[in-house]
């Protein structure tokens, strides 16, 4: 159910009520464990088989404070419940308490009803169509994270019939939110629909990619050398692999046994005299087609802004560049944009540092602005920085997270109890990324060494909420380690003729847990009963009721009643 937004003159007073039951003043410690979903035991469940006794505790020990919430598909604004969840709209229905139309969806629309070529964004690139190029660069796949790639088609479609006349794509290949080893045919998809358009008279070709993990899509300013690869091979056309099409690249760059599709390396497509077939140059047009932000912002600001020094850019041509969506709502990143982003307003973020609410929010690099950025609505920056204080520590550079699967879990959950104990904080949030970020790797061994450093993180969280006498309220945002292999439709893995099975390196459709507690938790308070389809963006309104205040009616209804104990 979305959620019922005041009407225009209706009153929106930022003073949020005294909760009738529920006292303020008590630490309120909010963990996300990133990639955490509840599937039955399992094998290939590395949640279940890693060693989590502080989360088995949350579970067995307080049935009436645990429970599961959806995060994925409708409940968190995706297009259908066939869309599993993900982290930007996982933290944006947590801290929004919410239900937006998400990128996704507006996309969909837009495209369906062609107003996204009568967009300023549109009219904007158009104007480079007579004399330059249309470049479209984003991840190749139909994850439906980031992007899909029946949008993709549509707007190649779109964009030829409103006069593009060459148009050059830069692919980035997939294998996270989809198998690996898809890229070839999603290559090759991508090929017939160029051919169809060169049919009709259109320029149309692959010029450059790379996977998305070594090109490209780098995040939250963790490695600015990833973009820097991309550009190398988008804007200048310099790659040391090079190829007479994509199709051929991504195949032979796969025969090395190491290799994958989140982690090719950059290639450029040559023409028959051996020169790149599609530079960026001064004049042409460039669209980048992802929906999700946090993995173009990077791309967006060396394509933008005039004064960059991240890394040497070599050339920075003129060229007009609209992003699928406006990416960064406080930076106004890219300026132009074919789609309006979701309108998240009124965050629970913002509620509370106008309620006097003293916040800590703490992850690493990679996870950083999933607390920050995604929890307040796509933006980016403190309400209050007298109020707020964001820490970011440095994520693992330069390796895949199987390598080092406990990541950074108990530093960030070391910052936290500092934090909780320091008594300057009356929210501390955080979010652990292990069980995500190593399960995307599909290296079973590693995430079960990830989860039990997530379930070890949670205890020294939980530990200082006990030594203050705080409450915490531990979820996730999706679901993703509890379920590690490619299944047939009964739910029995899949396996080869040789009995290998494949692993699943996406996240999944599974739901989530909750679990509240604490000293500082009203013996009275309990999950209600009545919200068997709550989701995500019920928490928001939960967790502002733990710090003693009453929900803004608009949002989603709070998970907990408050009973009054006898004395
Ligand atoms: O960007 C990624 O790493 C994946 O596509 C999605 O993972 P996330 O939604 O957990 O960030
Ligand atoms: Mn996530
Ligand atoms: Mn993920």
């Amino acid at each position: 159910m979305m959620a019922r937004r005041p009407g225009a003159g209706e009153e929106r007073p930022w003073k949020l009520a005294e909760h009738a039951r529920l006292g303020k003043g008590k630490v309120v410690g909010v963990v996300v464990l990133d990639g955490w979903g509840e599937a039955p035991p399992d094998p290939f469940n590395c949640i279940h088989v890693a060693d989590t006794p502080t989360l088995d505790a949350l579970k067995k020990g307080a049935p009436e404070r645990w429970r599961l919430i959806k995060a994925h598909g409708t409940a968190v604004g995706l297009p259908t419940d066939d869309d599993m969840g993900n982290s930007e709209v996982g933290h944006n229905a947590l801290g929004a308490g919410q239900i937006y139309a998400q990128g996704a969806k507006l996309v969909d629309l837009a495209l369906a009803s062609g107003k996204i070529y009568e967009g300023e964004g549109f009219k904007y690139i158009q104007q480079s169509f007579e004399t330059g190029t249309l470049h479209l660069i984003g991840l190749l796949s139909d994850g439906g994270v980031h992007s899909r790639i029946d949008q993709l088609q549509l707007l190649l479609k779109g964009a030829s019939e409103h006069g593009a006349k060459r148009i050059r794509v830069h692919i980035l290949t997939d294998g996270r939110d989809v198998l690996d080893g898809s890229s070839v045919t999603f290559v090759e998809t991508l090929e017939n629909d160029l051919a169809k358009l060169r049919e009709k008279g259109v320029d149309a070709r692959i010029a450059s990619g790379g996977g998305r993990m070594y090109v490209t899509m780098d995040r939250y300013e963790n490695d600015w050398q990833v973009v820097k690869r991309g550009w190398d091979a988008q804007v200048l056309g310099e790659t040391p692999h090079k190829f007479p099409s994509a199709l051929e690249a991504v195949k032979k760059l796969r025969d090395d046994p190491k290799a994958n599709d989140q982690y090719l390396p950059p290639f450029v497509v040559l023409d028959e005299s051996g020169k790149p077939v599609g530079p960026i140059v001064d004049g042409d047009a460039v669209v980048t087609f992802n929906f999700r932000a946090d993995r173009m912002v990077m791309l967006a600001k060396a394509l933008e802004y005039e004064d960059f020094d991240k890394f040497d850019r070599v050339r920075f041509p003129r060229i007009r560049y609209a992003g699928m969506l406006q990416y960064d709502g406080e930076l106004k990143l890219p300026s132009h944009y074919l789609v309006a982003p979701p309108e998240i307003e009124r965050t629970s973020g913002e509620y509370l540092a106008r309620n006097g609410v003293r916040t800590y929010a703490c992850s690493e690099t990679v996870k950083f602005g999933h607390v920050t950025f995604f929890w307040n609505g796509n933006r980016s920056g403190y309400f209050n920085p007298n109020l707020e204080r964001y820490e970011e520590i440095p994520s693992d550079t330069g390796i895949p997270f199987n390598v080092q699967p406990r990541m950074k879990a108990v530093e960030v959950a070391e910052k936290a109890r500092d934090a909780i104990l320091s008594g300057k904080f009356d929210q501390v949030r955080v979010n652990i990324p292990n069980a995500d970020m190593v399960g995307h790797t599909g290296d079973l061994e590693a995430t079960i060494v990830g989860c039990k450093a997530a379930d070890e993180a949670v205890k020294i969280i939980l530990d200082a909420i006990e030594q203050v006498g705080g409450i915490f309220v531990v979820t996730a945002d999706h679901g993703n380690a509890e379920d590690m292999v490619k299944r047939d439709k009964s739910g029995k893995p899949i396996r080869d003729k040789d009995g290998n099975v494949q692993p699943l390196t996406s996240h999944t459709l599974n739901p989530v847990p909750i679990a509240i507690g604490g000293p500082g938790l009203a013996p009275g308070a309990t999950f209600r009963e009545d919200l068997p389809d709550a989701g995500l963006a019920n928490v928001a309104a939960t967790v502002i009721n733990l710090h003693g205040f009453e929900a803004p009616h608009h949002y989603e209804p709070t998970l907990i009643q408050v009973s009054p104990v006898p004395f």
